[in-house]
C-alpha cells in the first residue's frame, strides 16, 4: 500500500518489526552523522515501542555523536510509570545507544505553560532539523501530543510555528503535555510512524480516508515528504 502522504511497510510480526525499524533509523543517523558530523533523533513514548527502542539500543553506531529528544512527554518527573523520559531511558538508552546524549522535556515548573516556554528556549541549541522521528499514534487518530480534543489543536498543528515545545491540555490525554510542535516534526529527514495490531491498522486508515482531518492526517498533509509507516499485527 503506499499514497503521496506515506509508504507502508507491513511485517509478519512485532519483532521483526523492530529490527527493521532499528535498522533504518541506525542507517539515518550515520548517514547523520557522516554528513554533518551530529544525528538528532525524537522518540515517542507509550506502549509501543520499547521492542523497538531494545533493537535500537543494541546497534553500534557513533552514539556519541547522537542526541535523542523526545516527540512528546506527560507531565510528570522520571521517576513516574507515566514517563516517556523513563521509558526511553530503560529501554534505548542502554547498551550501546547508552553513549548518545539525551534530552528530556519534562522538568519540574510552575505551570505546563512555563515549561513549555523554558523547554522552546532550551532546546534551540540543539542541531536542528531532527533526523529521525519516529511517531505513535492513537486509536483516536492523534500522534505526538496533538489530542483531537486539545485546546487550541490548531496553534499545535500549525505548520509554520516558530516554537520547538508546545503545553497541550487534553481531557483525553491524561495529564497536561509537553509536544514537539508539528513543524519541526514534518522537518524530519525521516519521518516513520510506528503502529502495531489491527485496531491501529483500522484507525489509521480510516484516519487516512476522506473526512474530518484527525492530527495524524495533518502531520502526513503537512509533511514534504512520504511517511514510512511501519506496521505489523
Ligand atoms: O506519550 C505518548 O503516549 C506518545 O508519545 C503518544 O503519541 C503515543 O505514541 C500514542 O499515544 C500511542 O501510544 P501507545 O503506543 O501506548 O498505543
Amino acid at each position: 500500500m503506499s499514497d503521496a502522504g506515506f509508504s507502508w511497510n507491513g511485517f509478519a510480526d512485532r519483532a521483526e518489526l523492530a529490527a527493521a525499524l532499528a535498522g533504518h533509523v541506525a542507517g539515518r543517523l550515520t548517514k547523520a552523522i557522516a554528513e554533518r558530523g551530529t544525528g538528532l533523533l525524537a522518540v515517542s513514548g507509550g506502549t509501543t515501542p520499547a521492542k523497538f527502542f531494545a533493537a535500537l539500543s543494541h546497534i553500534p553506531i557513533a552514539w556519541d555523536k547522537v542526541t535523542v529528544t523526545l516527540v512528546d512527554e506527560r507531565f510528570v518527573p522520571a521517576s513516574s510509570p507515566r514517563s516517556n523520559a523513563g521509558l526511553v531511558a530503560a529501554n534505548l538508552l542502554q547498551n550501546e545507544a547508552a553513549a548518545a546524549r539525551f534530552v528530556p522535556l519534562y522538568h519540574e515548573a510552575t505551570s505546563i505553560e512555563t515549561a513549555a516556554a523554558s523547554d522552546d528556549a532550551a532546546l534551540r541549541s540543539l542541531p536542528w532539523p531532527l533526523d529521525v522521528v519516529v511517531l505513535g499514534m492513537g486509536g483516536d487518530g492523534h500522534t505526538a501530543s496533538f489530542f483531537p480534543d486539545a485546546d487550541d489543536l490548531a496553534t499545535l498543528l500549525d505548520p509554520s510555528s516558530p516554537r520547538i515545545v508546545l503545553p497541550v491540555h487534553a481531557a483525553s490525554a491524561g495529564e497536561p503535555r509537553l509536544t514537539l510542535s508539528l513543524a519541526r516534526i514534518v522537518a524530519a529527514g525521516f519521518i516513520a510512524l510506528h503502529i502495531e495490531g489491527q485496531e491501529k491498522r483500522s484507525a489509521f486508515e480510516n484516519a487516512m480516508a476522506p473526512g474530518p482531518q484527525k492530527p495524524i492526517r495533518a502531520v502526513l498533509e503537512a509533511a514534504p515528504r512520504a511517511v514510512e509507516v511501519f506496521w505489523a499485527p
